[in-house]
């Protein structure tokens, strides 16, 4: 039995004493042999303690804490032990049930942002019921709180905005980001995706609206990766935004002012880093997220030496797509080097794939970088990237300059080159137009189509489209979902190659391996293992 004398030991020593004497009426609980049904995690046990925080989460403010609440979930022992009698009707409902009902409500709802704002609503209410419907139910609520609906809920982020979410850190406090951050209610975090919200996923500059972006991705980190809710910190950099629509909208959350840019903004974000380094230590890993190329680039290749640094579009992208185009290649034929690429968009995620591929290949034909790249041909908005381009091109796409006459659009690319492989990542949609997966089918017998833009409006094809221009043989994947495609009586069943299937397993080995750097080589372990996974997946799967 709990004694009141360490009861009131912990009213006094707040936030971490109660997490302690939760522990001890869980494992009471337990010990008299009642039902546990969501018990406590232990490894909570040893938070630091927040000297400001004096409220205990008992009674009523316990059933406004989302860390701890369980609603109907709460046993007869927890409501008596927990002041909770009278607070709650009668019934005693399991979390399963819970579950059941949740999914039952969420499906009623035929607007996806109507969906997501019940899981947000869920997160901020129930946050242990929240990730156990997404782990239960993953394939049908990924859409929901992350790629597409995400994007919708970020563009109507002020209006949808309830509570905060996350960290949001401003010019405004600028030289004071470290009291920033220990604002936040948790010590002891281990994985920060942070965005400046200029290239939210395809739809460009959502200022600090992008916050949706963090939230979301770190709760995959959780459902996917299996990080503690309480480790995972979403931030949002806001040096406004050149966004005119939000920044007249009277619902925008953010800085109302034209963005930040060279030294303002390049110091913003060294303070960041350093606090981050300086408060969490040097193993706790920033996933950067959605920044503009013109920042993405530098801010890698910045900080990668002296943090353990990610992005997710460079890097992430690249390692699910090497491991899609490693498990197709059972399907196609050949080796890798048997093939040859065209990409329509040259920023983060075009030239970070592209990347990774040349490694690869150089890796396999033990040939020198420089001449894998010769494999690798990017298109831009002005056309294929060729060496008369070089001088005017940004650093970043000056490595795929090679020998060849200007071509001007795509079709006129396919029809020049004659990939193999072709992938969008422009962010631009419906760029794969009849012509182009027509002219990919008339030099390939299996062309393998990646239509990676997100969101769903971005996508430079359908899943039907691809099957139908192509005659079902087009093995295709996109970044967003698409729902399997019966043509010709035949059901195709679309690929996603969403950096969702790599960043939660990847930051994972990185927090557990206790790395404080991330190399190529992790990028291309990773893509190996999961090449050789989706492989296996595959086979389950109707044939293509
Ligand atoms: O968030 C996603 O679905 C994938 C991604 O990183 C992006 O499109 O920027
Ligand atoms: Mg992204």
């Amino acid at each position: 039995m709990i004694s009141r004398q360490t009861f009131l030991r912990a009213v006094v020593l707040g936030w971490g004493g109660e997490r302690k004497v939760w522990a001890l009426l869980e494992r009471r609980t337990m010990m008299n042999g009642v039902e546990k049904t969501n018990g406590e995690d232990l490894a909570t046990e040893e938070q630091l303690i927040t000297p400001w925080t004096v409220s205990v989460a008992s009674g009523y403010t316990l059933l406004r804490d989302p860390r701890h609440n369980k609603g109907l979930a709460f046993t007869e022992y927890e409501r008596d032990a927990h002041y909770l009698r009278g607070l709650l009707p009668p019934a005693l409902m399991t979390q399963e049930l819970q579950e059941k009902k949740l999914m039952h409500n969420l499906r009623q709802y035929e607007v996806p942002l109507q969906r997501y704002m019940a899981m947000m609503d869920l997160q901020e209410r129930n946050e242990r019921l929240f990730y156990k419907l997404l782990i239960d139910n993953v394939e049908e609520l990924l859409p929901v709180v992350y790629t597409p609906t995400v994007g919708e809920a970020c563009q109507k982020y002020g209006s949808i905005f309830r509570r905060p979410q996350g960290l949001y850190i401003s010019l405004k406090e600028k030289g004071k980001i470290l009291e920033v951050l220990k604002n936040w209610p948790e010590r002891n975090i281990q994985v920060i995706v942070v965005t400046d919200g200029e290239r939210i996923l395809g739809l460009g500059d959502l200022g600090c609206q992008g916050m949706g972006i963090p939230v979301g991705k770190l709760s995959l980190y959780t459902a996917l990766g299996g990080l503690r809710p309480s480790a995972c910190l979403p931030v949002t950099i806001d040096v406004g935004t050149n966004n005119e629509k939000l920044l007249n909208d009277e619902f925008y959350i953010g800085l109302r002012q034209r963005r930040a840019t060279g030294q303002e903004y390049a110091e913003l974000l060294e303070e960041f880093m350093t606090a981050v380094k300086k408060n969490y230590g040097e193993k706790v890993l920033v996933q950067f997220e959605d920044f503009a190329n013109h920042n993405a680039f530098d801010l890698l290749e910045k900080y990668s030496p002296t943090h353990l640094v990610f992005n997710d579009d460079i890097q992430g992208t690249a390692s699910v797509v090497l491991a899609g185009l490693l498990a197709a290649l059972k399907l196609v034929g050949g080796a890798l080097a048997d093939h040859k690429f065209l990409f329509l968009g040259a920023g983060e995620a075009g030239t970070g794939i592209a990347e990774l591929i040349a490694l690869e290949l150089s890796k396999q034909t033990k040939a020198p970088l420089e001449e894998t790249r010769k494999k690798i041909w990017l298109v831009d908005s002005k056309g294929l990237i060729v060496s008369s381009r070089k001088e005017s091109l940004q650093h970043f796409k000056k490595p795929w300059a090679h020998d060849h006459e200007p071509v001007k659009g795509l079709l006129d690319a396919v029809k020049a080159i004659k990939p193999t492989v072709l992938i969008g990542s422009s962010g631009v949609g419906k760029t794969f137009t009849k012509e182009v997966v027509e002219a990919m089918a008339s030099i390939n017998e299996k062309p393998l189509i990646l239509a990676l833009s997100n969101p769903t409006s971005q996508s430079e094809c359908t899943a039907e489209e691809a099957y139908t221009w192509s005659k079902g043989r087009a093995i295709f994947a996109s970044g967003s979902p698409f729902d399997p495609v019966e043509y010709n009586s035949e059901v195709f069943v679309p690929g996603q190659a969403n950096n969702a299937y790599i960043f939660p397993g990847f930051g994972l080995g990185l927090i557990m391996s206790g790395a404080i750097r991330v190399h190529d080589d992790m990028l291309l372990a990773a893509c190996k293992y999961h090449g050789l996974l989706s492989y296996i997946l595959h086979a389950h799967l109707p044939p293509q």
